[in-house]
Parts: C-alpha cells; structure tokens; sequence
C-alpha cells in the first residue's frame, strides 16, 4: 500500500469480498449506466486487443516452425513463407496498438464522466444531509469520500476492470491454447500452478489487512493536519507548534511502520510470485525439452507453449493484486453508497403546479419544547420551553453562557428535531412545511460571519442569488456597509475571504446584515457578537441592525444594553428554561431576579 495522501476514515468497518458485498459493491455500477454504450464499446476493443495479444505466440509459433522448414499451411493449400508470417506478426501488432489507444478513449471518457457524476451526487448529498450527520462525523473523514474513495472507483473504471478482463482471458484462452498445442505437457504445467495460486491468495489476504492498518495511520496523521491547520490561531495562542509538530511526527512514525510491516509482506509475495513462477517455468521447459527430443512435438509449438505459460503466469501474479483492489474498490464504492443511502434533509420538494408561494406572517409559538442534541441524547438541553411572538414583534434572549440561547433559535430553522413539544409558525406546526421554503423566509446574522471567498457582490448576493446590482447596492446601503464598500477601488468586486483583503468585525456583520436584507425574511434570528466594537461601528451595526428589524419579527440573542431596552420582550434563559420574562424595566427592577443580576454584572460593571 502507498502512502500517497489517501485518507479513509478509520473507524470504517473492513469489508470482506462475499457474495453479498460484492452485490452491494456493484450497485456503484449504475453510475456507468448513461455512458454504457461508452463503456461496451471499449469492452469490445479490450477484448479485440487481448485477442491480438493472445494471437501473438501462436504466430511466432508458426514463424519458429517455418524457419525450422515447417512452412505454415493455410486452410486452402497456401503455404506462409517467413517473410508473410513476419508481416502477419506486424499487422497484429498495428491492430493491437490501434484497439489498445481505442480502449484507453473510452475507458477514460467512462470513468471520467462517472467519477464526475459520483462526485455531483455526493456532493448533493454532503449539502442536504442534516446538521446532526456532520456532528456525528468527521468533516476530514466526509471530503475524502468525495477525493479518495471516488478516486479509488476511478482507478477500477479507467483500469483495474480492464486489467482483470485481461488476467483473466488470458488465463482462460491461454489454457485452451496449451491445450490444443500439448494435452500432455498442459496436464503437467497445470499441476504446477494451482499450488502457487493458492499461496498467492493467502498472501493478498495478509497484505490486504497490513494495508487497511497503514491507510487509519495515514488518516490519522491527516486528522492531525487538518485540525491544527485550521485551529493555526489557537495553536499558535498556546505556543503548541512544538507540541504539534511532535503530535505529527509520532503519528507519521506508526505511518511509517504500518507501511513497512505491509510492505515487507508485499515484498515476500513479489519474490515468491517469481520463484513460483519461474521455477514452474524450468519444470515445464524441463518436460518439454522432453517431448521434443522425443519428436513428440515442433520446436514452434514448444515456443508458442513456453510464451503461454509465461502469459498465464504472468496473469496469475497480477490477480493478487487486482483481487487486493477489487476489495478496496468495494469497500470504497459502499462507503460511498452508504452516504448517499443516509436519509436527507426534506427539502427541495418540488411545488405542485397550481399553490402559490408560501407566504409567512411571523406568529412563532414555542409549547413545550424540550430538546437535546443527537450527539448528547442524555444531556436535556432544553426543558419545556414555551413562548409566543406576535408578528413584527422583537424579543431578546439573554441568559449565562451555555443557557440554551443559540439552541433555541436553531430549533425555530429545523436544523435538529425536538425531544418534545411544538413550534408553530403563523400557527402551524413547523414540520408540517417545505422545509426549503420555510428557511427561505427565515434571516440569520450569525455572530461570527463567514464570508465565503470571493467578491463583496457575491457574498451580499448569498441572501438573493439572482438579485440585481441595483438591489445589492440598496442592501449593502441601508446595511451601512455602502460607505466602507465604496472606498475600495474595486468596490463590490472586492475580493474577501483566504486570498482577498480582511474585513473588520464590524464591517463583515455590516456585510451579513446587507445580506439578511436582500433575502427580505419575514423573521429574523441577530447573534449579536459578544466582542465590543468600537462605538463608530457599533452605532453603524446598530442602525444596519434597527433598520433591519423593521417590520419583522425579530429573535435576538441579545448581548447590547440598547437592544435589549428596545426589545418588546425578554426571555431569560437559564438551565434550559426560561426562569424570567418582561420588558426591561419590569426585570431589571425585581432585586434578586438573574436579568437584574447579568445586568450589573455585564453592563453596569463593564
Ligand atoms: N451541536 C451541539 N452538540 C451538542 N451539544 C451542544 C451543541 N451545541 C450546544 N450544545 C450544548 O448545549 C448547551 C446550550 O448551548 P447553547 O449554544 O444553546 O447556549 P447559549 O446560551 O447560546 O450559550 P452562548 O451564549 O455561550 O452562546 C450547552 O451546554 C452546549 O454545550
């Protein structure tokens, strides 16, 4: 096994070659089905080119014997001088180099529009499986379905197929051509075979194991990679480069002994598939020097004979390996199946002709909820939760630190089920809607906003993927984003994100907040950002904030003193529950109540 970047996820199960997984495996297959004609067509040069191949000792056969004086008879009486023959030779060749580039074109075409396709489909999948599928599994182990294990499916398509085709014709037309030429000495090559046959598939299996170990190191190391890459700041923050890097190399180290451990094995098989073979070729050339001196056969028949038996041994080498990758082949194509087995989000269902658009109001009402999170199922997180928001009204939720706040606002989006109870929207269970649609008339200004690489136009155009100019300008104005955008050169094509310029804390939300405008929710979910801002921006954000507010209902997680004294209502949330509500002055006059408490301590103090 290589150690050339593969990663599989460690934690999958290593799939034996039955019956069973084999049928499975081969579902991946109707993938090819669009390009079948593709596919069969380069299946018909393969087998055009292993029958030139094939043909190939034969001839030679024929050649040795008419320079040996025995001229080639042809069925009508004609006799093939050398010189024919050798032309016969060429010609095979040509057709031979012909079927081969022809194979090779369309094999390539198959296996690249397939692999595209599997890609698409996954892809598909990855965006529309829900928020708990990714907390269950590791992001690192999730793309390299999408690169490795597609790239392993490439792999069989544009050559491991074809390759076994080949082994496996020649072992059987091989056979019969033996046969034909020598009943006597086939019997006796024969018997020299099937024992190195099976000692090469007890090797496979043992290099098959060492090779999996070597892959889980090699996806270790790369968890390794990925995660301290992109937590670089946090790394950097605790001075742990040296920590990491020996975190990396004790990791590339265990890589290193699995791979040689594997390796060793695959070196002892490739000498022994040579001993085997040539020793079982010394056998037969023995035997067959035999016949000949005994007249029982032409020295042509015997060259033909010894290149058969060099092919087939040949063949029988190379079907370890090719039995080792039609395994990987198959346990790649079910991990991929199983994803795209995994039940997706109900989103995207197409509208039936005749409804209009939904339309929402913004009434939310909470009865009830209780909730924990898939990955923690015994931790309540939240415990009867029940609320209700007026259409256009806005509410603030504080609370401590780990309260439940975000957990809330992300039920209202279904991004997770409940443990219990109901929310309704306009007096509808949340359930009972397109899920897509719904979401469309839900905004979110997270706290931390992630600005995708690319232009400013592109990332305000994420709310409104066909909006116009004109109406991204309007957003970005009344986000008071404008001013700051219009001061670059390249105003809304200025580049952000990894390779582009950096946008400030407040600019980005100012960004986030032109885009919840131009996608026009009917509600609104603000996370407003702990981080103070200085109190330019922070007027800035906050009138961007006011003036996106208005006339929506509105769910704040509130962390500003001015939002909160404008909000219509307060939840305090503590523990999972709401333990307070009101509007602010009412709360902040109860003596002991918490929001009187988190008021001193996170504004007055501050
Ligand atoms: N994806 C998740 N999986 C499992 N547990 C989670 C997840 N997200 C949050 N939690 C847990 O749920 C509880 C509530 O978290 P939540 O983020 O809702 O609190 P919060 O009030 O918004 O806190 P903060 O103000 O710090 O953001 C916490 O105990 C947290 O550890």
């Amino acid at each position: 096994m290589n150690t050339s970047g593969s990663t599989l996820d460690p934690d999958v199960p290593k799939k034996k070659l039955t019956k069973e997984s084999f049928r499975q495996g081969l579902r991946i297959f109707r993938y090819v089905l669009p390009y079948r004609t593709k596919f069969i067509i380069g299946m018909v040069l393969l087998a055009l080119s292993s029958a030139t191949v094939m043909a190939f000792p034969w001839v030679i056969g024929k050649l040795t014997d008419a320079a040996n004086g025995r001229p080639f008879v042809l069925p009508n009486g004609d006799a093939l001088t050398i010189d024919y023959i050798a032309i016969g030779l060429f010609v095979i060749i040509l057709f031979q180099g012909v079927f081969s580039f022809g194979r090779i074109w369309f094999f390539t075409q198959v296996s690249e529009f397939t692999v595209r396709d599997i890609r698409q489909a996954l892809y598909r999948k990855f965006v529309t499986l829900p928020i708990p599928y990714f907390e269950k599994n590791r992001v690192g182990a999730i793309t390299s379905r999408i690169t490795s294990d597609v790239g392993q499916i490439q792999d069989t398509f544009s050559l491991t197929l074809a390759e076994l085709f080949r082994q496996i014709t020649t072992l059987i037309v091989g056979t019969v051509f033996i046969m034909m030429v020598s009943v006597k000495l086939s019997l006796f090559m024969l018997a020299t075979f099937p024992p190195i046959v099976l000692l090469a598939m007890f090797f496979g299996r043992k290099i098959r194991i060492l090779a999996k170990a070597t892959q889980d190191e090699l996806a270790k190391t790369n968890v390794i990679v990925e995660e301290t890459l992109q937590g670089i700041n946090t790394v950097k923050a605790f001075t742990n480069e040296q920590f990491e890097t020996n975190r990396y190399t004790a990791s590339l180290t265990n890589t290193v002994r699995a791979a040689l451990r594997s390796n060793r094995y695959r070196g002892g098989f490739v000498s022994f598939v040579i001993v085997g073979l040539f020793g079982g070729i010394i056998l037969v050339l023995w035997r067959a020097a035999t016949l000949v001196a005994a007249g029982q056969m032409t020295i042509g028949d015997l060259t033909s004979f010894a290149l058969y038996t060099i092919f087939i041994g040949a063949s029988v080498g190379g079907l370890g390996e090719l039995y080792g990758k039609v395994q990987s082949t198959l346990g790649a194509s079910e991990r991929i199946l199983e994803i795209l087995d995994e039940p997706s989000e109900p989103t995207h269902r197409p509208r039936m002709a005749g409804i209009a658009p939904l339309q929402v109001r913004g009434d939310i009402d909470y009865q009830n909820v209780a909730f924990s999170y898939p990955t923690r199922p015994d931790l309540p997180v939240l415990k009867d939760i029940s609320f209700d928001i007026q259409a256009g009204e806005k509410i603030a939720l504080v609370g401590p630190s780990g309260a439940g706040k975000s957990t809330i606002v992300q039920l209202l989006m279904q991004f997770y089920e409940l443990s219990a109870g109901k929310i309704l929207i306009d007096g509808r269970d949340v359930r009972l809607f397109d899920l897509t649609e719904l979401r469309g008339h839900i905004g979110i200004v997270p706290q931390e906003t992630l600005l995708f690489g690319g232009s400013i136009r592109e990332n305000i155009a994420y709310g409104k993927t066909d909006a116009t100019d004109a109406e991204i300008t309007e957003a970005a104005r009344k986000g008071n984003a404008w001013q700051f955008i219009s001061s670059f050169p390249e105003g809304l094509d200025t580049v952000v994100g990894e390779r582009g310029i950096k946008l400030s804390g407040g600019q980005r939300q100012r960004v986030a907040i032109a885009r919840a405008i131009l996608k026009n929710p009917a509600i609104l979910i603000l996370d407003e950002a702990t981080s103070s801002l200085d109190s330019e921006s922070e007027k800035l954000v906050q009138d961007a904030m006011d003036e996106l507010m208005k006339d929506r209902t509105s769910i704040i997680i509130a962390h500003r003193l001015s939002t909160i004294r404008k909000a219509d209502k307060i939840l305090v949330i503590d523990g999972g529950r709401i333990v307070e509500q009101g509007r602010h002055e009412e709360l902040s006059n109860s003596e002991n109540g918490l929001y009187a408490n988190l008021l001193k301590l996170q504004f007055e103090l501050s």
